[in-house]
This record gives structure tokens, C-alpha cells and sequence, in this order.
């Protein structure tokens, strides 16, 4: 992960995004606001049509090389069916089975409940239990398409339920909870979740584990790096899991030493998929997308472009950031899939990329349409306060101490760029008496472990880490993310942001920095399309500073 953030150059355009506030969020009740297609409809019977899309012609689905044509005149879409479980159509070139997809169908626009959305009685009772009472805004859009065999790319804000939203439809078709009673193959695996740290990986099993129960956790195994791989491989042996929840590394490790057979497996999930196409996860990556759900290795994604033989299993790539780059792999890999945001569920076919795609402004897809405004990443919850201070380099922990009195913080991440800072930076706040611990990669993964539970459980007050932390780390409790140095892009800043506020809470995000760097809290301000205010701390208070106000 360290690795990872190294190689960010500090790029402020690009990859990086505007952003469209959410107002009105409430997760009491949130599916009662509307889950809308992008555009209003044109048709009366409810049918997804092109112009409720915003788009003027048809999309021809029907064979791999028309995917771009466009006629003019037509108005209904024909979405077709990702697969069929009673036909296998792997091996059969070209042919796709149309099913017309409806609005109503696929987006419940409001469904107030977990039953709306189709999920069967079993899975609902155990929400219950769990205090589920209500899908959130993303879970009521995503479940219903992916329940129907969509490939899909989820993209709505950090700490928005996305991972219920793809958890739901795998535990309706998997497992004990599932709608019907087939029994199952023991042998096969039949989902594959691929996420880029350790700790996100036991996070999303633990998220499995609490539905499954006690008496089923077993179904769910855990491969992620770090950990005893001849242990994992005993556990695959004896348990015979259905679900696969692990790193990139060792899962391609593992399937690589013939030790994980994943040919038939129906669901492949990509979470924090933007980071999964960074160039250190590229080849763990390829052999993943190559095998899970490949009978016979059919359908190997293209180096030009997309698979001329589709794979039987669905794909679905989960993130709160979207670069282009997402959508341009989900084309490849997936087979007619959908966008998914919180209120919109389109063709991803329908979606151009901003311009210009890289900050030189390269894109080598300049012929593509204008539906811009379908990549508002909407990365950010709207419950956060964000603000800057200035400082000299040497006084950044002490400001960090002071802002954490000001806020009257419990639960603070402050974010550096290097491991090797975190240590001294752990060591000057402990001095003044404040409770501190590093969280990094160069730690052992009980180590890790240990540090989190001491931070989840209050023991330690301040959580000093790099970027492995910024991605999907759920600690609700979290009320203040602080930047102790810059994050290197807008896409970077909207992770680690997004450790706080979750799920509607309250979040402040504090950036401090020198005055020579102010200019690049500006350029985040603007691409982030959030106010950044400057402030000072002040006799334990913090003041925002009006004069700086633009
Ligand atoms: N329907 C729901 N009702 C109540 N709580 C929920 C619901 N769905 C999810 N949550 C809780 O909300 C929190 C955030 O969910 P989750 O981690 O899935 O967010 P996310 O969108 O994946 O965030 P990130 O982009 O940071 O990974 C979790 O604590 C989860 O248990």
C-alpha cells in the first residue's frame, strides 16, 4: 500500500473529478428519496428508454462489435440478460439472451424495507437481527439489477452501504440463507470477493459472518496476504468454503498452485476496484479475471478490447471513485453493464468520460459521447465539515494535538504520507499525554489487527497511518480524519475523508499544511466542489478564519 501511494504523482486534474453535492441525506429513511434513471422518462409505460437515458439513439446490444452503434429514431433499450443458471452459455460466440428491462424493475424507487427489493424471508429476518431495518440509498439501486444477473459498477459515497449492496444478492443466491433450497456442490466456490488490503478483506468477511451466523461462517474463508498461506490452503481443503473473501496476491497465489478451483463460480466482486487497476495489483488481477467463472478458460479479456466470449459469471466493481479507467475495464470484462450510483442506474455504454481523461489531456477516447455529467462522483459524504490550517513543518503534530481538542475529537485518523514519519509523529503526542498508535503495511498482519481493536475499542485516541488505511476502513465511531500531509490527488483526499461521517453521521476532515502548499488545498477545493475553510486553534477552539473565505 505504501507502494501504492508512492507512485501518485501530484497530479490535480485528470483522473480526478468534480463534484455534486447530495443534499437531504438521511439514513433513517433514505430509499424513500427517489432512486432515478439519468434523464427523465419519456415513457409512460415505465420502460427504460433512450431518451429517459438522455440519449437520442439506440444502443444495439446484440453483437460485440456494434456495442457502439448508434441509430437514430429508437427509443426503447433492450439491457441484455448477463445469465441465464438453467443454460450455460459460455462457449457460444455472439449469442446474447434479451430480456427488456423496465425502470420499475430494476430501480425501486421507493422501497421502504429489504423485502421490496426481492431478497428472500430468510436473509430479511437475519437484517433484522442484525438491526438492518432500511436499505440505504445504493442498496435499494444495486440489489434489485444485480439480483437480476446485471454486471454492475457501483459508485456512490464512502460509508454508503456498498458493501451490503453486493453482499445482499451473493447471500439470495449463496448459502444457507438463499431463496431456494438446490443443494449445493460442495466443491465449487461461487463468489470470489477480491479486496486491496488485509484489513478490508477481514472487514467484508466479517460483514458475511455476522448474516451467516455461527453454525455457517465457515462458508466464508478469508485468503488474504500476510497470513499462513498453507493454513489458508488446509482451511479451503477441509471447510470446503462457498465464498472467497481475499487480497489479490494470494488469491492468484493460491489459484496459481492449483489449490483453488474457481472455474465455476458465479460471482467475481472487485471492491475499491480503482485502486485493483493499479499497476501492482495488474498481473495478480489478470490471472483473477482470467479464471474466476472461466469454464475451460473461455473469454479471456482481450488486450485490445472486449472478450468476444463471455464468461458465465457476473461481475460487479465497487468503488466511491470512478476514473474512467473503471469504466473502460467493467466494458472489457463485464457484459452489458450497468452504472449503478445511489440515484441512477444507466447503461455504462451511455457513459463518456471527462474531459480531458489525464491531465495531458491524451484520452484516446475523444470519440466518445458528451454524457459527462454521469462521472459526478458524488465521492463524498455530504454530512462533513472539511477545513484547512497553516502551519511551519515542525509544529504540524502540535496543531494536529490542538485540533483535536478544539474539536473535542475521540476518534481521530490523521493521515501521512510515509511510514517513516508515523513513528516520531506517534512518539511527540504520547509525550503531551495524548493515547497514540501507527497503523502500516510494514506490520504484521496480528500487529495491525491488535493496533485496530485498541482504536475501534477507545484504548487509543489518535490513529497515525498512511494510505493502506484510507480505503474502506469502517469505524463508525471516527469523528475526525486529519491530513498531517497532503494526500497526493482528489481521489486520495475522498478516501481518506471518508473514514468519517459514515453512514450520515457527523465528520470533520482537518488538513493541515504549509503556506506554500495552500495552493493545492484550493485545487482540491475546487475539483471537489466542497468548501475547504481555513482556521486556526485557537485557546482550544476552532475559529474559521473569514478573511480567508473566497
Ligand atoms: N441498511 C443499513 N442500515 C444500517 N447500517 C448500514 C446499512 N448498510 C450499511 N450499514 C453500515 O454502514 C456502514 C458503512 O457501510 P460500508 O462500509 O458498506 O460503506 P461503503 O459505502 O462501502 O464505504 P467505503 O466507500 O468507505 O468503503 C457500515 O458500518 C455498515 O454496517
Amino acid at each position: 500500500m505504501p507502494a501504492l501511494a508512492a507512485h501518485r504523482v501530484l497530479l490535480l486534474v485528470g483522473d480526478s473529478f468534480s463534484f455534486r453535492k447530495v443534499s437531504g441525506f438521511s439514513w433513517v429513511a433514505p430509499v424513500r428519496s427517489s432512486v432515478r434513471f439519468f434523464g427523465r422518462s419519456s415513457n409512460e409505460s415505465g420502460h427504460l428508454t433512450l431518451a429517459s437515458l438522455g440519449i437520442k439513439s439506440e444502443i444495439e446490444t446484440t453483437s460485440v462489435n456494434e456495442k457502439n452503434k448508434l441509430s437514430q429514431g429508437v427509443s426503447t433499450i433492450e439491457v441484455p440478460r448477463r445469465r441465464d443458471k438453467k443454460v450455460n452459455m459460455s462457449g457460444i460466440k455472439g449469442v446474447k439472451k434479451k430480456e427488456r428491462v423496465d425502470v420499475e424493475a430494476l430501480a425501486p424507487f421507493a422501497a421502504k424495507s429489504f423485502s421490496e427489493l426481492g431478497l428472500p424471508p430468510l436473509l430479511i429476518e437475519r437484517l433484522e437481527r442484525e438491526g438492518y431495518q432500511v436499505p440505504t440509498d445504493v442498496q435499494a439501486a444495486a440489489i434489485p439489477p444485480i439480483l437480476k444477473n446485471h454486471d454492475v459498477v457501483i459508485q456512490s459515497y464512502t460509508g454508503s452501504g456498498k458493501t451490503l449492496a453486493y453482499l445482499l444478492p451473493i447471500l439470495s443466491e449463496v448459502g444457507p440463507l438463499k431463496k431456494d433450497d438446490e443443494p449445493r456442490n460442495k466443491m465449487d466456490i461461487e463468489a470470489v470477493i477480491v479486496a486491496p488490503s488485509r484489513e478490508l478483506g477481514m472487514q467484508i468477511v466479517r460483514e458475511f459472518e455476522k448474516l451467516l451466523g455461527p453454525a455457517d461462517k465457515r462458508l466464508v474463508q478469508q485468503l488474504v496476504g500476510g497470513a499462513n498461506r498453507s493454513r489458508q490452503e488446509e482451511a479451503l481443503k477441509k471447510n470446503k468454503p462457498a465464498i472467497i473473501v481475499g487480497t489479490p496476491g494470494r488469491i492468484a497465489e493460491i489459484s496459481a498452485a492449483g489449490k483453488l478451483h474457481t472455474h465455476s463460480c458465479r460471482y467475481l466482486v472487485l471492491d475499491e476496484v480503482d485502486q485493483l487497476l493499479a499497476f501492482s495489483f495488474r498481473e495478480d488481477l489478470h490471472r483473477i479475471i482470467g479464471h474466476v467463472g472461466r469454464r475451460s478458460g473461455a473469454g479471456l479479456p482481450g488486450a485490445n478490447g472486449p472478450e468476444t466470449t463471455r464468461a458465465d459469471r457476473q461481475i460487479i466493481m465497487v468503488s466511491a471513485t470512478v476514473p474512467f479507467s473503471v469504466i473502460r475495464a467493467a466494458r472489457s470484462w463485464g457484459s452489458d453493464p450497468l452504472l449503478v450510483q445511489a440515484k441512477n442506474v444507466i447503461p455504462l455504454e451511455s457513459v463518456a468520460p471527462r474531459a480531458p481523461l489525464n491531465p495531458l489531456g491524451t484520452s484516446s477516447d475523444s470519440n466518445l459521447g458528451t454524457n459527462l455529467q454521469t462521472q459526478a462522483p458524488m465521492s463524498l459524504p455530504p454530512s462533513l465539515k472539511h477545513y484547512y490550517s497553516v502551519t511551519r513543518i515542525q509544529h504540524k503534530v502540535d496543531m494536529l494535538r490542538r485540533c483535536v481538542h478544539a474539536v473535542d475529537a475521540k476518534c481521530v485518523i490523521a493521515f501521512m504520507n510515509h511510514s517513516k514519519k508515523l513513528k516520531d509523529a506517534v512518539f511527540k503526542l504520547e509525550a503531551r499525554g495524548m493515547n497514540a498508535a501507527e497503523l502500516h503495511g510494514d506490520l504484521s498482519k496480528l500487529t495491525r489487527s491488535t493496533i485496530l481493536k485498541k482504536f475501534r475499542n477507545g484504548e487509543v485516541r489518535v490513529l497515525l497511518t498512511n494510505e493502506l488505511s484510507a480505503r474502506g476502513l469502517d469505524i463508525p465511531e471516527c469523528d475526525l480524519v486529519v491530513n498531517l500531509e497532503l494526500p497526493t490527488d482528489s481521489i486520495h483526499y475522498a478516501h481518506r475523508a471518508g473514514r468519517t461521517g459514515r453512514l450520515g453521521r457527523r465528520g470533520t476532515v482537518v488538513t493541515i499544511c504549509e503556506e506554500a502548499e495552500v495552493f493545492v488545498v484550493k485545487k482540491l477545493q475546487k475539483q471537489l466542489g466542497v468548501c475547504i475553510e481555513a482556521c486556526e486553534f485557537t485557546e482550544g477552539k476552532l475559529i474559521v478564519n473569514e478573511e480567508e473565505k473566497t
